[in-house]
């Protein structure tokens, strides 16, 4: 792990309530997914290519016509309020002063229009289905109104699962419930009727595309379910376990990363997330052929530790790892890796 992003780890340990620290760190079951998250990233090796002119390295890519300084965004994580009083508002401002872009979680604790606002890049937002599904639909309109440049369905939470660390999420109703209260109709419980929807279907996928920006489809870990994605409209694929949170015992994304390539076959944009915690592990991703990732907990560690200004300065690092990594490496940008960069190590 980078040392910034240790750091910040261990200064939001200090800081934040012991319950907030465990919501935002546990994994689900007996956490052996989270438990090979980062690890997993470290089974791979390099094969360098040599004898070109490395002086200039430019770590930026485009992604849906956005140019990013860097390939990692923000993944969507919830209740941003529970490390910084300013929430989301702090986590865009420091998003994009890195140049990254954030997934803006529908689970988010700030008004959707108040975090628009501060943005000065581009952003996405993250869909969850609830029980009642109107709720849904015009927290999504509005996120499409308030200026989201693509629509990211997380597919892998038809119920949030058991953490054991956990025995409920130390949010205030009022943040969790900022962006709902205005869409609940009459005589229904809120809590009940922004639960999970179970039903998170590829028509939920394909309904989406009706707004005319992309949909990516999140928490896939099997190429046929990519195919199944794409055939319902998807224009892009996350490779995610869900940071370790849904289905204890997942694979590794970094394994399933190897097969949602070769079955989306350049299609569309195919990004990952769990445990990436420098450039290093970007390197790898992106040799094994991910078009960018995003990183979680380490936005909420730095949002804690210091704010917007945390986030930029992890972001930052990560990227000059990447740009020191991609120089020894032999490419001079993400779109100059050598073929057969990445290597599994034998085992
Ligand atoms: C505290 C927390 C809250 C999360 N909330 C959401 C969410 O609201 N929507 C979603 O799609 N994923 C959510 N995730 C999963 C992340 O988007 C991402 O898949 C995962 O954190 C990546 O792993 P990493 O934390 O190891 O980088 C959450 C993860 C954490 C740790
Ligand atoms: C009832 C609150 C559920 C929040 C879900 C957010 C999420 O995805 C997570 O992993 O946490």
């Amino acid at each position: 792990m980078l040392r910034i992003l240790a750091e910040q780890q261990r200064a939001a340990a200090d800081l934040l309530p012991r319950e907030v620290h465990d919501y935002y760190a546990t994994g689900s079951g007996d956490e052996v997914t989270l438990g090979e998250a980062t690890a997993a990233w470290r089974r791979y090796r390099f094969r360098p290519r040599i004898g070109r002119d490395m002086t200039t390295i430019d770590t930026a890519i485009r992604l849906f016509g956005d140019e990013l300084a860097l390939p990692v965004l923000a993944a969507p994580t919830a209740f941003h309020r529970l490390a910084h009083p300013d929430g989301e508002v702090a986590t865009i401002r420091g998003v994009h002063r890195a140049g990254s872009l954030l997934v803006l979680s529908s689970r988010c604790s700030r008004r959707i229009e108040d975090v628009a606002a501060a943005a000065t890049g581009p952003w996405w937002f993250q869909v969850y289905l609830y029980a009642e599904a109107s709720i849904g639909r015009q927290v999504v309109r509005r996120a499409v109104d308030a200026g989201a440049g693509a629509l990211v369905l997380t597919m892998d939470t038809p119920y949030t699962a058991a953490k054991r660390r956990l025995s409920g999420v130390p949010v205030t109703d009022d943040d969790y419930l900022v962006n709902f209260v205005e869409h609940l109709p009459a005589g229904v419980d809120p809590f009940e009727a922004t639960t999970q929807d179970p039903a998170c279907t590829l028509d939920a996928l394909h309904e989406l595309t009706g707004h005319g920006i992309p949909v990516l489809a999140k928490g896939v870990l099997r190429g046929d379910d990519a195919l199944a994605c794409l055939d319902a409209g998807a224009a892009g694929i996350v490779v995610s376990n869900h940071g370790g949170r849904q289905l204890d015992r997942a694979v590794p994304t970094s394994d399933a990363l190897t097969e949602v390539v070769a079955a989306v076959s350049g299609r569309v944009p195919v990004l990952v997330d769990g445990g990436i915690r420098s450039g290093l592990d970007v390197l790898t991703a992106l040799g094994l052929g991910a078009d960018a990732v995003l990183v979680g907990r380490p936005i909420l560690w730095a949002l804690a530790a210091d704010g917007a200004a945390g986030v930029t300065a992890a972001l930052d690092a990560v990227r000059d790892d990447l740009a020191a990594g991609l120089a020894l490496a032999g490419a001079t940008s993400p779109a100059d890796l050598p073929a057969g960069l990445v290597t599994p190590v034998p085992r």
